[in-house]
């Protein structure tokens, strides 16, 4: 087989496209009557795939993936003893092998996604992500930075003529408290989808406007989707507005919002009012 692409970006949608392979395959092989076990090999599948193909091609790198043991706990006492320090290399892949596993798990539907992010110490962004994938495998689709989608998804007078109401994104199982009575002072409706990276892309492709998220979530969720977002020019931020960080000591990130830069605003006010 040849050599995987040398520049980061293009390696990182190869990567994503070979593991979203490999969950379509298992999902053909396995069907849908045991959904436990369809759950559990999907995450194996796709994160021994990823962590296999980093450590050929990216030996130096470190790896922060969900399926790391330990990977939930704060740096002080991770137990991935032998790995590269992610808290110590210059250069971090920051992976979730299968975001949206309940929604993988359920025929039908298109709503689950593989992230591979790569942050890296001298980024000359906040969030210190330079490249990024996020491979919707059942949408036919990967969306990269290699090639950033265009930006805004569709002119900002077609998003915001007329009577039209915002389209917001939210965890279909576990959307934020607040989440109704914010939509409702914004003139917002909601758009219920699995999917951290799902959500993300679906505001990335224009197909709704916004993804506002609180309650908890890790770095890998959001650290791919966020790398592609704003790539092409998008708004991501914690949901008091500050920035998004990744490669922390804490892999806990709990709450983002991402929306077109003209929504901001509005957006952070909106959740100043009700998330409080
Ligand atoms: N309150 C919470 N605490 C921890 N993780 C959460 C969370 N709410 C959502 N997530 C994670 O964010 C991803 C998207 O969730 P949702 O589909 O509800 O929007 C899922 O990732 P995984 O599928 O990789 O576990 C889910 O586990
Ligand atoms: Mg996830």
């Amino acid at each position: 087989m040849s050599s995987p692409p040398m520049i980061d970006g293009a390696f990182a949608r190869w990567l994503a496209s070979r593991a979203g392979q490999a969950l379509l395959d298992l999902r053909t092989e396995m069907g849908f009557a045991d959904t436990g076990a369809l759950k559990s090999a999907g995450d194996k599948v796709s994160h021994d795939l990823i962590r296999t193909e980093l450590a050929k091609w990216r030996p130096g790198d470190a790896v922060l993936s969900e399926e790391d043991e330990g990977s939930r706990l704060a740096w002080a006492a991770e137990v991935n003893t032998g790995a590269v320090s992610r808290l110590t290399a210059d250069r971090v892949w920051i992976v979730d092998p299968l975001d949206g596993t309940r929604e993988f798990s359920e025929e039908g539907r298109s709503d689950w996604a593989v992230h591979v992010a790569l942050w890296a110490r001298n980024a000359p962004s906040p969030h210190g992500l330079i490249a990024g994938a996020v491979g919707l495998p059942a949408q036919q689709r990967v969306l990269g930075t290699d090639y950033p989608p265009a930006y805004p998804p569709m002119t900002v007078e077609a998003a915001t003529a007329g009577e039209r109401k915002i389209r917001l994104a939210a965890s279909r199982s576990r959307p934020p408290v607040f989440l109704s009575d914010l939509a409702e002072d914004v003139g917002a409706h909601l758009v219920p989808m699995g999917s951290a990276g799902a959500k993300i892309a679906a505001v990335v492709t224009g197909e709704v406007d916004a993804y506002i998220h609180a309650g908890g979530q890790y770095e890998w969720d959001s650290a791919a989707p966020v790398a592609v977002a704003t790539a092409t020019g998008l708004h991501a931020s914690r949901i008091d507005g500050s920035a998004l960080k990744y490669n922390e000591a804490d892999p806990r990130l709990p709450d983002l919002l991402v929306c077109r830069k003209d929504l901001a605003t509005r957006l952070l006010a909106a959740l100043q009012k009700h998330s409080g």
